[in-house]
């Protein structure tokens, strides 16, 4: 796992564990033992430690951390110490990245060169933990406290060029990574070694340190709401420069411990490797993304210039993918193109794409007013609104224009796939896409394959969500997918909880100390109430009832209309200045609450005859939770999502479940199944009128084991396989 290479009077030691050149157990044996030999051998003079393949070092094996009672010696302290203390000098060369302790190998090295395009980084917290292999000790040595603190408790990457200015390297390098680490070995040998190693040398501003702690401490707070890692981060900084180097690192070290025992770093690392396992799709007739290959989409073409649809094109221009819009009003494709352009414009504004870019993304994108024009595309995208009729008449249109080849993909929220394939004569390249709004910012992609769509087709809407950027999951057709059909519960709940006490201010202020990063109310007034309200229209004109502000039960389900009474006073949200709060046009961020809904929400209990209680916090979050969890685990049951990590993705990225509780599944697990099964079925005896409380058959199942039953198990019990 580490080549030794002698190369005249060098010794080069190749880190080699693809794919990331994670530093397990052997790779941490591999290092001592090269550093050794070298050491022993008297023909070498110095030492590199570089990585095969694509990158230096992704840092510790983050899987060996579920099992840390079991990680093996040397620890990657020992390691370093090893490397330090080695007589000769000791380079790192550093291409693609060097990230978390990859970046500590570095640091314990004598010196760091690396290449013009390398980045180097410390991602630990993202993993709800700190640089626990002296990395907080030995940063701040270098590139002083200041911008130690903000490296380390953001977790964000730097290049070469800037980690040369903060001091953290000693060379960019524009050639060839190898040669040119050869020949700054020569160029070293024989100089002092103890000026170079970073335990033997202060903190620079040392007596600063207070004052710079209290002011990164109040950002972190800020930014990182409920986070403690971030935090723990900082402490751990400012210990580097209150205390001996060594007390510090054993200070790290217990602060490490701690954080990675904790639920965030649990739930964190559960979020890794759920967010990956995303991306591996499977079908039930076994194709896969192991097996499969994806057909070539050079040209697209996108229907309806609105909101969807013009965040969608956006989506694919920016990834370079020509787009044909089509929308048949010329004056909604002319505003369409407008908006277009000016989300574009706006990330010229914050510097994420450069006015060439912009250009670039503007020449592959055409507009157009009929469907004809889609006779060559590889693949097209419809987004016009949620209507089925609509939506088959223009699939059974593009069946007959495009080539037989083209896949046709329908961004509808909630319908069913296989209504929407059946009006083509190519079903098996019928294939929903299910972008979230707005689709040039939220990264998440729902696809959504049908009885008839073909493992090629899949393949190509995973690939192409790839392609552009997105967290792609795939689902199985069914009224509403895994996000919507879930997160309904939730929000039916959140409704209900006003009809009985809260008011949208006490319920979002719960959920967001739990962790959401906006409440469902708030949410409401950005997606806009009249969104919400047309989907229910919709919903009720397919089930055949006329849903008026009066309706409390359709067919034995309770219904809240709550918020239709809002709609009916024109308060569609932001848009409007007004919705379940109210907004001063200088401020549109800032929801103020607003003494008016209160009114209305008592009118309507008053009318309804509805009593009204106090609600404690507990009762809003296990409401909305676990209402939505049972719905999660009839989805698993269904397989219209394939695994628990799934539904956590679509969550995480489609709703702003805080990352580090991990998702609704993952939550359900750390709180208990057998817990969760009693409360729901609290809530199904104490709200018989909503069928979403009807406890999940697969949860029962897992909650009568007497020992709690693995996420990574919970398949098993689907479909009765095991009882
Ligand atoms: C109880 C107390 C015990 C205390 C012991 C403390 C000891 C502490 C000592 C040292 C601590 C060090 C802390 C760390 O170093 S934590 C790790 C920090 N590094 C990261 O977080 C990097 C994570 N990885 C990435 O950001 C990316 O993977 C990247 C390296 C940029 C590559 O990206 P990309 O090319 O897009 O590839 P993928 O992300 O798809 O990854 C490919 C596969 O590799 C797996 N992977 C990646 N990184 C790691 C890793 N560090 N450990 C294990 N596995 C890793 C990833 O899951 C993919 O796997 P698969 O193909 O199976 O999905």
């Amino acid at each position: 796992m580490v080549d030794y290479i002698i190369d005249q009077n060098l010794a080069i030691l190749a880190v080699n564990n693809p794919p990331v050149n994670a530093l397990s157990h052997h790779v941490r044996e591999g290092l001592v033992e090269g550093i050794k030999k070298a050491n022993a051998n008297d023909q070498v003079t110095a030492i590199v430690i570089i990585g095969k393949g694509k990158i230096f070092c992704s840092g510790a094996d983050i899987r060996e951390f579920s099992n840390h009672a079991a990680i093996k010696d040397p620890v990657l302290t020992s390691v370093g110490h090893t490397i330090e203390n080695s007589g000769k000098p000791v380079i790192s060369a550093i291409h693609g990245n060097a990230l978390g302790g990859g970046l500590e190998v570095a640091l314990f090295c004598h010196y760091r060169i690396a290449s013009e395009s390398a980045r180097v980084g410390f991602p630990e917290v993202l993993i709800g933990i700190l640089p626990g292999a002296e990395g907080t000790v030995r940063l701040p040595r270098l590139s002083g406290l200041s911008f130690a603190m903000d490296m380390i408790a953001s977790g964000k990457q730097i290049n070469a060029k800037d980690a040369f200015k903060h001091g953290i390297l000693d060379k960019v390098c524009t050639g060839n990574i190898l040669e040119e680490a050869k020949d700054f070995a020569k160029k070293v040998i024989g100089q002092p070694l103890d000026s170079r190693r970073l335990s033997r040398i202060n903190v620079e501003d040392a007596s600063n340190v207070d004052a710079v702690f209290e002011v990164a401490l109040a950002q972190v707070k800020k930014k990182y709401k409920g986070q403690i890692a971030p935090i723990y981060c900082l402490k751990s900084v400012r210990n580097s420069a209150k205390m001996s180097f060594d007390k510090a690192a054993a200070e790290e070290r217990r602060l490490i411990t701690e954080l990675m025992l904790g639920y965030q770093s649990i739930a964190l690392r559960y979020s890794f490797f759920a967010e990956r396992s995303a991306s591996k799709w499977r079908l039930p007739c076994g194709a896969s993304v192991n097996n499969t290959k994806p057909s070539k989409i050079e040209s697209t073409g996108v229907i309806g210039a609105g909101t969807m649809g013009s965040g969608i094109a956006v989506c694919l221009i920016r990834a370079g993918i020509p787009v044909i819009l089509v929308e048949k009003d010329p004056k909604m494709l002319e505003k369409g193109m407008e908006t277009i352009s000016g989300i574009l414009d706006g990330s010229v504004k914050l510097k994420r794409m450069t006015p060439g870019q912009k250009a670039k993304c503007m020449e592959i994108l055409k507009g157009a007013t009929s469907l004809d024009k889609l006779s060559n595309v590889d693949l097209v995208i419809e987004a016009v609104y949620e209507n089925l009729e609509l939506k088959r008449q223009i699939f059974a249109q593009l069946d007959k224009v495009c080539k037989p080849s083209t896949l046709l993909c329908s961004n509808t929220s909630t319908l069913d796939i296989d209504k929407i394939a059946s009006a083509t004569n190519r079903p098996d390249k019928v294939v929903g896409t299910h972008f979230f709004a707005p689709a040039f910012i939220m990264r998440l992609l729902e696809n959504v394959y049908g009885s008839k769509t073909s493992p090629t087709t899949v393949a190509t809407v995973m690939e192409l969500g790839r392609r552009i950027g997105k967290v792609t999951v795939l689902v199985k057709t069914c009224y509403g997918f895994v996000g919507n059909r879930t997160h309904q519960c939730f929000g039916a709940e959140a409704s209900f909880l006003l009809e009985e006490g809260c008011l949208p201010q006490d319920i979002d202020q719960v959920l967001e100390e739990f962790g959401m990063a906006m409440g469902p109310f708030k949410v409401s007034d950005l997606s806009g109430i009249d969104v919400g309200w047309r989907i229910r229209q919709e919903v009720a004109k397919a089930a055949g009832f006329k849903l008026t502000t009066e309706t409390r039960y359709h067919n034995g389900e309770r219904i809240s209309t709550v918020g239709d009474s809002l709609f009916e006073m024109g308060r569609y949200g932001i848009k409007t200045g007004k919705g379940w709060y109210k907004y001063d046009p200088t401020n549109l961020r800032k929801p103020v609450p607003d003494s008016d809904v209160a009114d209305v929400i008592l009118d309507h209990c008053a009318k309804m005859g509805l009593q009204r209680c106090k609600i404690p916090p507990q009762e809003i979050i296990e409401r909305c939770l676990f209402a939505a969890v049972n719905e999660c685990f009839r989805v698993l049951e269904e397989r219209v999502a394939e695994k628990p990590e799934d539904i956590d993705v679509i969550w995480q990225y489609g709703f702003s479940f805080p990352r580090y509780a991990g998702g609704p599944m993952f939550y359900a697990s750390q709180v208990g199944l057998k817990r969760v099964y009693e409360r729901v079925c609290f809530y199904h005896e104490k709200f018989p009128y909503s069928s979403h409380w009807i406890p999940s058959d697969l949860l029962r199942k897992l909650a009568s084991h007497s020992v709690e039953i693995p996420m990574s198990q919970w398949k098993e019990f689907v479909n009765g396989s095991k009882l």
